[in-house]
């Protein structure tokens, strides 16, 4: 399963016991799971970059990712919505999105990503007014419905109308970057996802701007599930349900660098009293 401690990571537990089931991917077994992910390997090329993830990730809750740089966090994200088909990654393993295999030749990817929607690092608006940043996806997908609204009700869940309602017609890239991220977000929501992928999405912005997407997702959560990739643990903490402790792993101490799942539970778990010592480490601060 791929959970094996890593070199820093032998507690020593046996076999069998609550804390073993829990690392292994299954802090709870009655979640109703959005996704499940089985035996999951990426490679890039011939490069092996993550190995033998398990886990589900919960409805309607959020999902953190944390670990060390290069422990592969955003490919895993980036698995979730079939991303990694535009960079060249082949992808092993299950990954079922409702119980379906969305890697199955007969699924769309476009469908995928339009019901599983990504906000990146930077925000990255069109270059075109705030409005047709909004529409141009259900424009898109042939929404027939009244544009005009579906626009103001995305705006107003991100909590971006009273500020832009009086110029729609303006360059979405005028904006503040905590506003371009939010404009984002709303873009991402008006094709009625199921599901957000945020990828260090507060990496740009500053404290304040940051602090209004952490409400954003608490309020965005009774609607959507989320995942979120993040290097501030003070975020992981403060905005997550449950979070998965990725790291790297050198066979024998020397060969390629793979990432790997260490341990996935409960925020609160991780972050009060984690059942791996690499993890226990990782927050502390002691390495990573
Ligand atoms: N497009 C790509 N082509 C080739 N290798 C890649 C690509 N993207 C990532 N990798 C490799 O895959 C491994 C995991 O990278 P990934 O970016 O997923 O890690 P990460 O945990 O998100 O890192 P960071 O926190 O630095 O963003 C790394 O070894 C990286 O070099």
């Amino acid at each position: 399963m791929g959970l094996e401690p890593t070199d820093e990571a032998d507690t020593g537990e046996t076999p069998g016991t609550e804390a073993e089931e829990r690392a292994a991917g299954d802090p709870e077994p009655e979640m109703d799971a959005v996704f499940e992910i089985e035996d999951l390997s990426v490679h890039y090329g011939t490069t092996l970059a993550v190995r033998d993830i398990s886990m589900r990730i919960p409805r309607k809750r959020v999902t953190a990712f944390i670990g060390p740089s290069g422990c592969g966090k955003s490919t895993l994200l980036r698995c979730l919505n079939r991303t990694n088909d535009l960079l060249d990654a082949t992808v092993g393993g299950r990954l079922l999105y409702n119980g379906e295999d969305i890697y199955d030749p007969r699924v769309e990817a476009a469908e995928v990503r339009r019901r599983i929607g990504m906000v990146f690092q930077k925000p990255n608006p069109f270059p075109k007014s705030i409005y047709d940043n909004v529409a141009f996806g259900p424009r898109l997908n042939g929404f027939s419905g009244n544009l005009d609204e579906l626009v103001e009700e995305s705006l107003t869940r991100v909590a971006l109308w009273n500020e832009v309602k009086d110029k729609l017609d303006d360059s979405g890239l005028a904006l503040s970057g905590g506003q371009q991220q939010r404009l984002c977000i709303a873009r991402a929501i008006a094709v009625s996802p199921d599901v957000l992928l945020m990828d260090e999405p507060c990496s740009a912005l500053d404290p304040i701007a940051t602090q209004r997407i952490e409400d954003l997702i608490d309020r965005l959560k009774t609607d959507y599930t989320i995942v979120i990739v993040t290097h501030n643990m003070q975020q992981a903490a403060r905005v997550s349900d449950m979070t998965a402790f990725f790291s790297v792993r050198m066979d024998g101490g020397k060969g390629p660098r793979v990432g790997e799942l260490v341990e996935y539970d409960r925020t609160t778990k991780i972050f009060s009293n984690p059942s791996r010592q690499a993890t226990e480490d990782y927050i502390s601060g002691r390495f990573g």
